[in-house]
This record gives structure tokens, C-alpha cells and sequence, in this order.
């Protein structure tokens, strides 16, 4: 693991119970805060979170002005019910109708951030079950507490639900198959973040506003690379929000995703140059639950591997030259 990739995660990682709805109300002074919700087909769970952020973080503290839920070409109730929940909702391709419509992820959280109003904006999926509202000012409190942090990534333990069978750690499959080697291979400063791929996180809008953003799945991954290219490691955070529990997809689905997420990481390698010389470290470094909870920011366990490997050359070229000359 590089030094400062060390040094970042004790100095820029914390959990959701240190940051105090009072305090942060405190520090929020006259900025707004838009708290916006992508959202495709989550009729099932939109309402319930609408809720639960509406009437704990927007009537009862006044911490949140805004929940906006982005209409993602949903064939479902999700407008109408995430509406009678209490939110603004827009339909993704309302939002800048002058441009041609995109699909995906990242377009309905770019039309998100074009259609809000914060000075600070947080997003979280929209397919979440038991989301509390220490999700959201988890994700807030660093951004409120310090002017060096911009951008503040969430973490969690991520159980996989199956039909009446819970792993509790299964979870991420695609952050941990395709996104965690690829970043540590590409862009080793991105190596701490313990859920790279997580769709919650929070940022102050001149930043969002100044990078592009991956319309489909690779939005995550395309973020981190170009907030770190933009604002440098020290203005990133990430913050522990306990456990996630969401809804799955199938493996071809995950399939499709991972493509994508290496489609945008590819854009990235050829706009940067990165990985046309040698990488910078061969470590592929992992986090694992504690055997008991750790101190500090950090509940995890990092696990660093060398996974580096030889290139062996053609046999036939090795055999030629041990042969003896006749
Ligand atoms: O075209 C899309 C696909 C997904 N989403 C939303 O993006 C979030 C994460 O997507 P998904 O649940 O499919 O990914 P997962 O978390 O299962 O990997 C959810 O709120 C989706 O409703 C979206 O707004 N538009
Ligand atoms: O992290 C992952 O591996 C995937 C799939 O999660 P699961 O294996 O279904 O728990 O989930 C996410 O990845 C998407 C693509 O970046 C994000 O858009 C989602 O927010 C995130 O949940």
C-alpha cells in the first residue's frame, strides 16, 4: 500500500455516529443541502426512504432542504409513490431536454445535480431496505466539518440476500471482482476506499460540476478517478454507515455493469496515459471484518497481497536457446 494511501485512511475515515445533527446545523450557516435519489423500477422501496429522510432530516431538523428523486425511465410507480412520499421528483429526461437523452445510472445523477439546488449534495440509491437517516448525515458530516474535504465516499458491511439466505460479508461482488483490482492496479491512491463502488456519497456542487460524469454504471468509478485528478486525495473522505442491505441482480446483469465500469475506466487510462508505463505497485490491497472491532475511523481489517506475476517467454524461444548448435 503506498505511504500516503496509509496515512489518508486513518486521517479521512470515520463513522456516521461521530457527526451530531446539531453540530453540523451548527456549521451548515446559510447553504442549502439537496439530498437526490437515482431512481429506475423502486416502487418497492422509494417511498420508504423518501420518508424516512424527509421527516427526520428535512421537517424535523432542517438539515436537508431538498430530497429529489430522478425519474429513470421507470415502468413502475416509482414518480408517483417517491411524489406522495414527499419528493420532488423529476423525470430524467426533462431535466436539460435541449441535450439528447442518455441511459443509465450517471445521466440520472447528472439530470440530478442539474435539477437541484444544494450548495452540498448527497445521493444514495434508491433500492436501499432499512435505510436510517444517519446514512445521509454520515455522508454529510465531513463536508460540513472541515472546508479541505469535497467529496465523502460511504462503507458498509454488504451482506448478500438470497430467498432465506443471508451472507453476511457476500455483498459488492462486482466492486470486488472488477473495481478494487482495476483501482489498484490504475489508480493505487484510490486503493482506501473500502467500497469504491458505493452508490452514496456526498459532494460540494462546484466540484461535481466540474467533472464529467460516465452515464451508466461506471458513474462510481469515474468519479473517484476524476475527483482525485481534480481536488487531489486529502479532499476525499469516506465514512462508515454500518450495514447495506439492497436489492440484486443476476449475473449477467452484473456482467453488464462490470463492462461498463471498465468502459469508463478505460476512457480514464487513455485520457491519463495511465498504464502505458509499468504500474506503480503490484498490491492489491482488501479489507476484511475485524475478529474484533477496531479503534479509530477504520472497523476493518486491510489485507495487502503482491499479486504480482512473471511473463514467461514463448517455451519454444527458451528452448532454442539451450539447444546446442550443431
Ligand atoms: O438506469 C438506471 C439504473 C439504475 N438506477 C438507479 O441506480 C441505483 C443503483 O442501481 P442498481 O440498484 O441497479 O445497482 P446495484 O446497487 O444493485 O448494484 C438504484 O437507485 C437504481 O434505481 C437508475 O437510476 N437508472
Ligand atoms: O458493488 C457492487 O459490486 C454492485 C453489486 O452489488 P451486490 O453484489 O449485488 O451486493 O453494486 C454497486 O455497484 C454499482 C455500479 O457501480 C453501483 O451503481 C451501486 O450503487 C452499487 O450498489
Amino acid at each position: 500500500m503506498l505511504p500516503e494511501v496509509r496515512r489518508w485512511l486513518t486521517r479521512r475515515t470515520s463513522r456516521t455516529e461521530q457527526w451530531l445533527v446539531d453540530r453540523m446545523l451548527e456549521r451548515k450557516g446559510g447553504r442549502r443541502i439537496s439530498v437526490v435519489l437515482p431512481a429506475r423500477d423502486e416502487a418497492a422501496t422509494i417511498g420508504r426512504i423518501v420518508t424516512v429522510v424527509r421527516e427526520a432530516l428535512v421537517e424535523r431538523t432542517g438539515l436537508v432542504d431538498e430530497v429529489l428523486v430522478v425519474d429513470s425511465c421507470s415502468r413502475d410507480a416509482t414518480a408517483a409513490i417517491a411524489a406522495a412520499a414527499g419528493a420532488t421528483v423529476v423525470a430524467q429526461d426533462a431535466v436539460l431536454a435541449e441535450l439528447p437523452p442518455a441511459r443509465g445510472k450517471g445521466e440520472a445523477l447528472w439530470k440530478g445535480l442539474a435539477a437541484s439546488t444544494g450548495d452540498l449534495v448527497a445521493a444514495i440509491d434508491a433500492d436501499l431496505r432499512d435505510v436510517e437517516p444517519a446514512f445521509v448525515t454520515g455522508l454529510l458530516g465531513p463536508l460540513l466539518a472541515d472546508p479541505g474535504v469535497a467529496f465523502v465516499k460511504g462503507f458498509y458491511h454488504r451482506p448478500l440476500v438470497g430467498d432465506g439466505t443471508v451472507d453476511v460479508d457476500g455483498g459488492g461482488r462486482v466492486s470486488e471482482l472488477v473495481a478494487r483490482p482495476l483501482l489498484n492496479l490504475a489508480w493505487p491512491r484510490l486503493a482506501g476506499f473500502v467500497q469504491p463502488l458505493a452508490g452514496e456519497f456526498a459532494a460540494r456542487r462546484e466540484l461535481l460540476e466540474a467533472i464529467p460524469f460516465a452515464t451508466g454504471y461506471g458513474v462510481e468509478l469515474a468519479m473517484l478517478v476524476d475527483v482525485l485528478e481534480h481536488a487531489g486525495l486529502d479532499a476525499m473522505a469516506q465514512v462508515d454507515l454500518g450495514v447495506r442491505v439492497h436489492r440484486h441482480h443476476d449475473l449477467q446483469t452484473l456482467g453488464r455493469m462490470a463492462a461498463q465500469i471498465q468502459l469508463a475506466a478505460a476512457a480514464r487510462m487513455a485520457r491519463t496515459g495511465v498504464l502505458t508505463r509499468t504500474p506503480e505497485t503490484t498490491s492489491l490491497v482488501q479489507f476484511r471484518r475485524p475478529s474484533e472491532p477496531g479503534p479509530g475511523g477504520l472497523d476493518r481489517e486491510v489485507v495487502v497481497t503482491d499479486v504480482a506475476v512473471e511473463e514467461r517467454p514463448p517455451l519454444r524461444e527458451v528452448l532454442a536457446a539451450s539447444r546446442p548448435v550443431a
